[in-house]
Parts: structure tokens; C-alpha cells; sequence
């Protein structure tokens, strides 16, 4: 959906302790690739746990517009796919919302076949760069208008004759990695994707799952992807783990609030998405892994937060960027609650999510009474320790759940109450925010707009 509707301004206050079970919804990520695999396996895929957040659902609508049946009944997701290369021409515009996940990825799993698709999305959607997409499409055979900078809206005319690819990834980034491979799979032969650094890899895991062949080598360029074309894919039954992104929000709420001991249960901690809890170890919190254990593959675990009034700022290593990279907002919240500096290098990719996170966090804070230093790549925030952050503050969040999320967090421990201008974004990958955390003892409200 193009249009958040009616602003919902909401204000977060100064909480006393935060206690109990945060069970947190769906991996995002994970959401969007069971849909769009689903509906290029043959026969009917069944999902549970999906994220039921507005992104994932605008995937589900993009899947059924390309031919494939998506229905919910009693809870579970039936996904009745079409096959690779059995999508059909859409008759109306895709509209991908807020998400830059399901609008690349979708771009590159229609690609290869000879139909031709109009994606457009909200305004945040549309300010982001998709070339990043579009060129190694191009390189398969797809031809794309859209307007100037690579941005949406754009239409892409799928190669009728593909040819698989060879591409190295100019960005670390694993939507353009999965839009490659969902290319590749109706492409003939193998085609390869090469990234520098490690980026999360539910695609490679899936397309193992659905039956595709994907062999990957780390190798002294990179990690070396590699798929064979013109699979035919299985149809699964996925029980999708909850979010470690979305926990992060209870997790670090619980950190920086007096007393506070939250229990966030089932949260996936796969390499590739963990380097938060990672982080946040190295900084002193009060954060264990309970109950470790594997499920479907992957390390799962219960994260226990407490309070933890002596957390020291660090220096994150630009290497662990990739595998927290939707976390630097909510980091820099603990941060600012910590004693001395956090500095945040390699991150030039937060300027191009939802929103320039570094700018919309760093003139936030700072309008909290907050120190922030920043250059292009990198930002540094300076902590005010254990209940010292100003707050009193309207802060805009700028079309972006990921900052309205984190300043209604900075909230629970300011001294005095922050607000943002719009908590609508929230829905889009995290809709029981406010009742999940309200049930942990957050003073989190709407206002009268
Ligand atoms: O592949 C994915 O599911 C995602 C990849 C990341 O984006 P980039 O690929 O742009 O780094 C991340 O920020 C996004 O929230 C989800
Ligand atoms: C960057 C994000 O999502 P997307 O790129 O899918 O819009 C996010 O969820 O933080």
C-alpha cells in the first residue's frame, strides 16, 4: 500500500521496570521469501508464523497478482504456487508499500520470464535506489524504464531469452544477492553471485529447502554463490522463526529501564543476523542465551534482558555491519544510555533504507540532548549513562518503523517523555509493537492527532 493513511502521533514516558514474555512476530525476511518461493514451487506451500506486517502482506497481493494463490486460513498461510517461469503478467501496478525487501526481490523473481510488471511503492520506497537491482537484471536480459536515478515507479520488461550471470555485488546487501538468485532460477546453467562480505542468507537456506541446487564457497574473493537454473521446486511446510530485529526493540527497552527482566523466547540467532546481541554483550548488557538449541537448521534461543546501568560505549567493527545492519538505530538508543563512546563504522548502507537512518537518528537524538558525530560512513554517539538522557522531544519519523520504534524506546528511560510525529510505519513489520510492550509495563501511547 502507497499511503500510511492518517499520521498516529505517539509518545513514549519514563517506565518503571519492564518484566514478563515478549513473544515477538515472524522473521521479516524470512516472510517474504516463503511467499515468494511458494509461488514458484509446484503445488501448495504452508506457512506458520508468518510476519503479518503490512510489507509482508503487500509481497502476499504482489504474489497473487502474478498468479499464484495466497490465502489464510486458521492461522496458516496456503501459498498454491505456479512454478519458475509460471508467473503471469500482472493487470495492475505492484505496489510494495514501504519495503525494499519484497519490491527487489520480486523484481528479480519475475525477471526472467517474458511478462512485463509497473512497481512503485510509498514515498520512502520511492526515494530508494533500485539500479542496484535493475543492473545485474540487466545482465540476464531484463530491460527496465523508470525514472531518473534508478527509482520507482519503474517497469520491467522480463528477459523472454535469459542468460545466467555472473555478478559480484558492488554493496553488501542481500536483497540484491536474492534478487540474482530468484533471476537465476528461471535462468538456464548456473548463475553466480560473489559478495565481499557475508549478508543474511535465508535465501540460500530456502532454495535449499525448496529442492533448488545452491552451493556456496568462501573463497579469497568472497563468498561464492552458486544456483542451478530451472529447478523445480517443492512446495514446503515452513514454520517461520520470530524476528531477531523486532526483538531487538524489547531486548534494548529492557536494558536501558530501571529494574528491568525481560524474557524474549524463540528468537533465531543465525551469524548472519545476530551481530546486535553480539554488541550489545561487548558493551556489558545484561543479556544471556537460555535454552539454546537448533530448530529447522538454524540457532535459536531465548534472550533474557536485565537492566544494566554500567554499559561502556565500543567501537563495532565495520565487519559485523552486514549482520546488524537494520540495528544501528536502536543501538545508538543504548548507546546514548551508556557511558562513553559508540562509534559505528562501514555503514553508508543505513543512508539508503527507509529513511538516511544515520541523519534521522543523529538529529533525533541530538534534539534529546544527545551528542552524535557523523560522517558519510560512519557515526559516533556520545552517552549520557544510565538515566541521563534529556528526551523532550518530537522527533519525525520519517516514514521509517525502525526509528519511531527506537525513539519510543528512548522514551521508557528518558527523563523527560519523547515522542514521534507518526508510529504508522510500525505496522509495517512489527504491528503489535505497542501492545506487546505496554504488556511488559511501557508507558507507550497514542495521541489525539
Ligand atoms: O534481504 C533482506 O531480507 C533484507 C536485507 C537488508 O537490506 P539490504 O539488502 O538493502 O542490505 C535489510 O536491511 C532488510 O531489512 C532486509
Ligand atoms: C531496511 C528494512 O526493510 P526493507 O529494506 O525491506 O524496506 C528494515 O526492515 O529495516
Amino acid at each position: 500500500m502507497s499511503s500510511h493513511g492518517t499520521p498516529i502521533p505517539m509518545t513514549a514516558q519514563r517506565s518503571g521496570p519492564l518484566s514478563g514474555t515478549a513473544e515477538v512476530p515472524g522473521d521479516k525476511s524470512i516472510s517474504h521469501r516463503a511467499l515468494i518461493l511458494g509461488a514458484l514451487a509446484v503445488g501448495e506451500t504452508r506457512i506458520t508464523g508468518l510476519l503479518e506486517g503490512q510489507d509482508v502482506l503487500d509481497t502476499a497481493a504482489a504474489m497473487r497478482a502474478f498468479g499464484a494463490e495466497v490465502e489464510r486460513r486458521d492461522g496458516t498461510w496456503h501459498v498454491h504456487g505456479v512454478g519458475v517461469g509460471g508467473f503471469a503478467e500482472p493487470e495492475t501496478v505492484i505496489d510494495c508499500g514501504n519495503s525494499g525487501t519484497g519490491v527487489r526481490l520480486i523484481m528479480g523473481a519475475m525477471a526472467t520470464s517474458p511478462i512485463t510488471a509497473t512497481f512503485t511503492g510509498d514515498a520512502s520506497l520511492n526515494r530508494r535506489p533500485m539500479a542496484r537491482v535493475t543492473d545485474p537484471l540487466a545482465l540476464f536480459g531484463a530491460r527496465t524504464v523508470g525514472r531518473a536515478g534508478g527509482r520507482l515507479p519503474m517497469t520491467i520488461v522480463g528477459a523472454a531469452d535469459p542468460l545466467p550471470v555472473r555478478y559480484a555485488t558492488p554493496v553488501p546487501s542481500a536483497q540484491v544477492k536474492s534478487a540474482v538468485l530468484l533471476a537465476g532460477l528461471n535462468a538456464p546453467g548456473e548463475t553466480v553471485v560473489i559478495e565481499r562480505e557475508a549478508t543474511r542468507d535465508h535465501s540460500e537456506r530456502m532454495l535449499t529447502g525448496f529442492g533448488a541446487e545452491v552451493r556456496t564457497e568462501d573463497t579469497d574473493e568472497g563468498r561464492v554463490i552458486t544456483l542451478t537454473g530451472r529447478p523445480e521446486l517443492r512446495p514446503q511446510i515452513i514454520a517461520v522463526p520470530r524476528d531477531p530485529s523486532s526483538a531487538a526493540f524489547p531486548v534494548c527497552a529492557a536494558l536501558i529501564t530501571e529494574g528491568s527482566d525481560v524474557l524474549v523466547p524463540n528468537i533465531g540467532l543465525n551469524p548472519t543476523r545476530a551481530g546486535l546481541f553480539t554488541t550489545l554483550r561487548e558493551m556489558g548488557a545484561d543479556l544471556t542465551y537460555e535454552n539454546e538449541r537448533e530448530e529447522g537448521g538454524e540457532p535459536v534461543a531465548d534472550l533474557r534482558a536485565r537492566f544494566s546501568p554500567a554499559m561502556r560505549g565500543i567501537d563495532v567493527p565495520p565487519e559485523r555491519a552486514a549482520s546488524m545492519i537494520d540495528e544501528y538505530p536502536v543501538l545508538s538508543v543504548v548507546a546514548a544510555c551508556a557511558e562513553g563512546e559508540t562509534r559505528m563504522t562501514g555503514v553508508k548502507e543505513l543512508r539508503v533504507k527507509e529513511s538516511d537512518r544515520i541523519d534521522a537518528m543523529a538529529q533525533g537524538l541530538r534534539a534529546c540532548g544527545v551528542e552524535v558525530a557523523e560522517g558519510e560512513d560512519w557515526w559516533c554517539v556520545t552517552g549520557r549513562g544510565a538515566g541521563g538522557v534529556p528526551g523532550g522531544a518530537t522527533v519525525e519519523s520519517r516514514l521509517d518503523h525502525r526509528i519511531a520504534m527506537s525513539f519510543l524506546v528512548l522514551g521508557l528511560a528518558a527523563r523527560a517523555p519523547v515522542s514521534v510525529d507518526d508510529g504508522g510505519p510500525i505496522a509495517t513489520s512489527f504491528p503489535i509493537f505497542e501492545p506487546l510492550m505496554t504488556a511488559l509495563g511501557a508507558h507507550i501511547e497514542r495521541e489525539a492527532s
